[in-house]
């Protein structure tokens, strides 16, 4: 039997077990010295909202981002690898403190990777 579509929504505890972990996360990017200046004038409640649909959805639950596609939502911001490396660092972080199984943490990674060709604009 295959796994469900939404395994791993389910796995990361529904929307309510991703917001936790968006509520633990925009702070600590706030916070770390690599991701901190890109988030200065950040809204973080807005930021933690929108992550938590994206993710929702990537998961494969019942949740459709509505806000910009990455690519415009970042190409002012000249992004490095670098900097998504430290942004992945971090999130590792956020998702270890809420007690996400590594497995399914590996897998949202795995989701989110590819993202790096809409978002790393720069090689500084
Ligand atoms: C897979 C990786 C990433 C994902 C899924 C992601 C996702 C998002 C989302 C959903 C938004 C909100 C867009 C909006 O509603 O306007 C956003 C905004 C933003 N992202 Fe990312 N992002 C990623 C990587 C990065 C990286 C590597 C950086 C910089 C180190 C970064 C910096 C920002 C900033 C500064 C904003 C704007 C926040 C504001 O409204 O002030 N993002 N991102």
């Amino acid at each position: 039997q295959p796994p469900a579509a939404d395994a791993l929504y389910q796995a990361w505890g529904g929307k309510a077990g991703i917001r936790a972990v968006m509520d633990d996360f925009v702070p600590r990017l706030a916070a770390d010295p690599r991701t901190a200046p890109f988030f200065v004038k950040t809204d973080r409640q807005h930021l933690a909202a929108q992550l938590t649909e994206q993710l929702c959805q990537q998961a494969g639950g019942p949740c459709a981002y509505q806000g910009p596609p990455m690519k415009l939502a970042h190409e002012d911001l000249e992004i490095t690898r670098g900097d998504f490396n430290a942004l992945v660092e971090v999130l590792q972080q956020a998702m270890q403190a809420r007690g996400i199984p590594f497995a399914a943490q590996n897998a949202m990674l795995a989701r989110l990777a590819p993202m790096h060709r809409d978002i790393v604009n720069s090689s500084r």
